[in-house]
C-alpha cells in the first residue's frame, strides 16, 4: 500500500513556505555570487550524463527541506513498494513494474508471489529471434522478398515512446529498414503512410495494450483491407501482421496468428510500455542489441534511483525542484528544450508521461486536493524555440522552469554547427538567469524611452542536462530519470499516477455521437452548440 498523506500537513511543507519567503529577495545570480562552488555542490554526474541544477532559486536550506518533504511523504517506502511489485496502482488493482522489463540484476520480481522475470525474458528472447529473422532476410513476405517497411499502428503509449526513441536513435537505424508510425484515426495518416510502402515488403505491428482502442483498431482494419487488396489471400496475413498486446483473445479475433503475438502484462502502464513488447518497432528499427542497450541504460537509472541518497539522486532532485516551483512559486508549466534535433519528440513523449500520470485533482483518499499537482509540459527543440516562444520565457509574466538537454558529441559533426548549437544552449541558460539591467542598457547607449522594453529581469530557473553522446544507453538512462521524477511527484502530491480515468469520458461520448453522425436527419439530443456543430457537419458532408 502506498502512504496516504496530505503533503501540506508535513512539517517540511510548512518550513518550505518560510524558506520561500526568505529566499524571494535572493536571486539565482546572488546565490552564485555568494558561493563560488555552487556548480560543484548542485550538479551530479551519473555515468555519461551531467545534471546541473545549480541555476535554480534554491540553497542548502531549501534542498534540505525538500529532501525532508520526500522523507516525510514516505518516498523510501513508496519506491520499495513499486520495485517489489506491490499493487500501487490501487484504482486499477495493479502493480507498476516497467522497471522489471529492464531488470538485469538477475534478481526475481514478484507479483502475487510469482516471479515475472521468466516471462519478461521469454518475450525478450522472442523479440530477439524475430528481429534476427527480419534483419537477416529469413523472414519473407508473400512474394518472397524480405521485409523493408515496418508500420507500427498504435496511439498514446503504444505510439509516442517508439516514435520518440526511433527518432532519437536515427543514427542506429538498421540499413534497409524504413519505419513508419500511424496513430491518428484521421484517414489521412494511414492513407499517406500506405503510399510510401509496398504490401509484399511491409510488416504491420498492431500495438495496443487493450487491443480495443478505436483509433488503432480502425487503422488496423484499414491496413488489413489495403493489404488484402494487394494479395487477395488471407493466409498471407500471418507473414505481414504481428500484434503487441496484453489481450490474446482480441488479437486472435482480429485474425492475427497468435504465434505472431508479443505479449506484455497489465502491470505495464501504456505510457511506460516502450520497454515491453511495444518496443518491437524500436528493436526492428535499431536492432535488438541496441534495444537491449536502451533497456540497460534505464536499468542503470533504476539502480541509481533506488540506491542513491535523495540529496544526490537525479530523478528525486528533478522532482523536488519541480515541486518547489509548482507549489511555492506557482509555476503552471515546465518546458523541455532539447538542443538536439534527434530528440524532437522528447517533450511530446513526456507530455503524455507527465500529464496523464499527474494530471489529477483528487488525492489518494478520494478528496479534492487543495494544492497544485502536475504542470503543463511542453517544448520544442532549441534553437527553433528561441526564435518562437523564448520571448515569453525571458520577458513574460509567467515563471517557466525549463530543462535544457544536449549531447556534447554530435552524430553529425558538420563544420562548427555543434559549437554554435551549444553556444546557444549555454547562452540561453545564462541569460535567463542573469537577465539584463536598466544600467547595462543605458551603458550600451539604449535610448531612455526604450530601456523598459530592453530590460530582462533574469532569475529564470533552468536545469541543464549534458549528455556525453546520445546513444541507446544514455537515452534509456535519460528517459528513466523523467519516469521516476513523475513517480516521486505523484507520491508527494498524494495522487494515483498510474491510472488515467480522465481520458474515458470523451471516448464514451464519441461512441454515442458516432451513430448520430451516420444516421440521416438532424439531431437535437445535445446542448445547442453540440447540436449546431453536428448538424452543420452533417449538412456539409451531405453537400447541402
Ligand atoms: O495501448 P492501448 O490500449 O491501445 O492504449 C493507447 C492509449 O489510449 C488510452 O486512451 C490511454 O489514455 C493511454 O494511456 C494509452 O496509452
Amino acid at each position: 500500500m502506498l502512504p496516504n498523506l496530505n503533503p501540506q500537513s508535513n512539517p517540511a511543507w510548512q518550513q518550505l513556505k518560510k524558506e520561500f519567503q526568505s529566499i524571494q529577495s535572493t536571486t539565482i545570480q546572488d546565490l552564485f555570487k555568494a558561493d563560488p562552488s555552487r556548480f560543484e555542490k548542485f550538479s551530479i554526474i551519473d555515468n555519461d550524463i551531467l545534471f546541473d541544477y545549480s541555476k535554480n532559486q534554491v540553497n542548502n536550506a531549501v534542498l534540505q527541506q525538500l529532501v525532508e518533504l520526500a522523507n516525510q511523504s514516505q518516498l523510501p517506502q513508496a519506491i520499495e513498494a513499486m520495485f517489489t511489485g506491490e499493487k500501487i496502482n490501487q484504482t486499477e488493482g495493479r502493480s507498476v513494474l516497467h522497471t522489471a522489463l529492464r531488470n538485469f540484476s538477475g534478481k526475481p520480481v514478484l507479483v502475487d508471489g510469482a516471479d515475472v522475470m521468466p516471462q519478461v525474458n521469454a518475450v525478450l528472447a522472442q523479440m530477439k529471434t524475430f528481429c534476427h529473422k527480419v534483419h537477416s532476410g529469413e523472414w519473407k513476405g508473400f512474394s518472397g522478398k524480405p521485409i523493408k517497411y515496418i508500420v507500427n499502428i498504435g496511439i498514446g503509449g503504444s505510439d509516442l515512446g517508439p516514435v520518440m526513441v526511433t527518432e532519437a536513435l536515427k543514427p542506429y537505424w538498421v540499413e534497409g529498414i524504413e519505419t513508419y508510425f500511424v496513430s491518428n484515426v484521421d484517414g489521412t495518416h494511414i492513407a499517406e503512410t500506405l503510399k510510401k510502402v509496398k504490401a509484399d515488403e511491409t510488416l504491420f505491428l498492431i500495438a495496443s495494450k487493450t487491443f480495443t482502442t478505436q483509433e488503432t483498431m480502425t487503422n488496423a482494419h484499414s491496413a488489413r483491407e489495403w493489404f488484402l487488396q494487394h494479395t487477395n489471400d488471407e493466409s498471407h496475413i500471418a507473414l505481414h501482421f504481428a500484434a503487441l498486446s496484453t489481450n490474446a483473445d482480441a488479437v486472435a479475433a482480429f485474425g492475427i496468428d497468435t504465434a505472431n503475438m508479443f505479449v506484455f502484462w497489465d502491470w505495464v502502464g501504456g505510457r511506460y510500455s516502450l520497454w515491453s513488447a511495444i518496443g518491437l518497432s524500436i528493436a526492428l528499427t535499431i536492432g535488438f542489441d541496441h534495444f537491449e542497450e536502451l533497456l540497460k541504460g534505464a536499468h542503470h537509472t533504476d539502480s541509481h534511483f533506488r540506491e542513491t541518497p535523495f540529496g544526490s539522486n537525479i530523478p528525486v532532485i528533478m522532482a523536488l525542484v519541480g515541486i518547489w516551483y509548482t507549489n511555492f512559486f506557482g509555476a503552471a508549466s515546465e518546458a523541455i528544450l532539447p538542443y538536439d534535433q534527434y530528440l524532437h519528440r522528447f517533450a511530446a513523449y513526456f507530455q503524455q508521461g507527465n500529464m496523464e500520470s499527474n494530471g489529477k485533482s483528487v488525492d489518494r483518499n478520494g478528496n479534492k486536493v487543495s494544492y497544485a499537482t502536475g504542470p503543463v509540459i511542453w517544448g520544442e527543440p532549441g534553437t527553433n524555440g528561441q526564435h518562437a516562444f523564448y520571448q515569453l520565457i525571458h520577458q513574460g509574466t509567467q515563471i517557466i522552469p525549463a530543462d535544457f538537454i544536449a549531447p556534447a558529441i554530435s552524430h553529425n559533426p558538420l563544420s562548427d554547427h555543434h559549437d554554435k548549437l551549444l553556444s546557444n544552449f549555454f547562452a540561453q541558460t545564462e541569460a535567463l538567469m542573469n537577465g539584463k539591467t536598466a544600467e547595462a542598457c543605458i551603458q550600451e547607449g539604449v535610448p531612455e524611452a526604450l530601456v523598459p522594453f530592453k530590460v530582462f529581469e533574469g532569475n529564470k530557473p533552468t536545469n541543464s542536462i549534458l549528455i556525453k553522446k546520445l546513444t541507446p544507453f544514455t537515452l534509456g538512462q535519460l528517459i528513466a530519470y523523467y519516469e521516476h521524477k513523475i513517480f516521486v511527484q505523484g507520491i508527494i502530491w498524494n495522487v494515483y499516477s498510474f491510472d488515467q480515468w480522465g481520458v474515458e469520458l470523451g471516448k464514451v461520448l464519441a461512441n454515442k455521437i458516432l451513430p448520430e453522425l451516420k444516421s440521416p436527419g438532424k439531431i437535437n439530443s445535445h446542448d445547442s452548440s453540440t447540436n449546431g456543430l453536428i448538424n452543420t457537419y452533417k449538412a456539409w458532408k451531405a453537400g447541402s
